[in-house]
């Protein structure tokens, strides 16, 4: 594609991103995306990391401290105040609805959006040994591996990919999931690892997807982020996301979904909920025109919200 012009920015055009390695890897490929599509060199962009609340409190379950804004709050207030032009995020980690002034509809190409089962021993799940312990800081993972196996123990496991590997090298659980986009974002084929079906394991919501949010009325930003827009990512997380909204997923309630594209015009979407203990599990799927993706979201999000009961959703997970 031919470089676009744009008028040469008089400031440099900050990027706000999480310090983690996979978020400063999500940071570094949009600013390489940006630079490739104008033409510019790597100095119009500026990478600020911001630290949010989910990544200073690392010591305790994720469910305790509050829901999904948890690593987004502090980036979106940067971006309000005009400290920083652009935001990017893993879209799994962000809800639904954005803040006033903010809009977030720009995707990169999405990687692979399955899970992966990591274990230095074990292929996959049903390799297990009973009562194995498998280790993972995901409500959604959690209730799928009890929901296929009551008999494992599963134990919390917070920190960054690095940090969980070496709990696993410590024998603190015999296995752990990491979703594929991370790994393959992190260059880590050498891992121990090994896709998961999403008939296995329904992934999370976006999973595997950039997203880049910017202030409503910052034209100069819109006019650069058509420019690397994924209009297919766009397709299948408007199905997601809209399943999604209409379940009302809080960080209590285990939920699932992925759309694929046929190429064809046509879309698919599977999409589950979950009790947090894995008890009880409600799946189900549509197919029909991408145009309908995301009311096709919200009649599956109905349909088993129907199935799944009214105490389904205030039930909160323990252990
Ligand atoms: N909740 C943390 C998180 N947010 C996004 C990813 C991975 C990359 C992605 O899904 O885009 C991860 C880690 C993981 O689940 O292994």
């Amino acid at each position: 594609m031919a470089p676009r012009d744009l008028p040469a920015p008089d400031a440099p055009l900050k990027i706000g991103t999480r310090g983690s390695p996979l978020a400063l890897a999500q940071a570094n490929e949009t600013r390489d995306r940006l630079a490739d599509a104008f033409d510019l060199p790597h100095e119009a962009f500026e990478i600020v990391v911001i630290k949010t609340t989910g990544d200073r409190i690392i010591d305790r379950p994720l469910k305790e401290i509050g829901g999904k804004g948890l690593f987004t709050r502090e980036i979106e207030a940067a971006m309000v105040s005009g400290e920083i032009d652009l935001a990017v995020h893993s879209m799994k980690d962000m809800p639904t609805l954005q803040p006033e002034g903010l809009i977030l509809d720009t995707y990169l190409p999405r990687e692979d959006p399955r899970d992966a089962f990591i274990s230095p021993e074990f292929a996959a799940i049903a390799d297990l040994p009973e009562g194995a312990v498998v280790g993972t800081s995901s409500l959604r993972r959690r209730a799928q591996v009890q929901h296929r196996r009551p008999d494992l123990q599963v134990v919390e496991f917070r920190g960054n990919v690095q940090t969980r590997l070496k709990k696993l090298e410590d024998g603190v659980a015999r296995c752990t999931f990491l979703a594929c986009a991370g790994l393959n974002r992190l260059q880590m084929s050498d891992l121990p690892q090994t896709p998961v079906a999403p008939e296995d394991m329904l992934p999370a919501v976006a999973q595997g997807a950039i997203g880049i949010e910017r202030r409503i009325d910052d034209d100069r930003a819109a006019e650069m982020l058509a420019a690397i827009h994924d209009a297919e990512t766009a397709d299948r997380l408007a199905a997601e996301r809209a399943f999604l909204a209409a379940l009302d997923g809080s960080c209590e309630t285990p939920i699932a979904g992925l759309a694929l594209l046929d190429g064809d015009g046509g879309l698919w979407l599977r999409g589950e909920v979950l009790r947090p203990d894995g008890s009880e599990a409600h799946a189900d799927e549509r197919r029909g025109a991408v145009a309908d993706g995301a009311a096709m979201g919200r009649d599956l999000a109905r349909d088993l919200l129907d199935r799944a009961g009214t105490d389904f959703f205030d039930w909160i997970g323990v252990a």
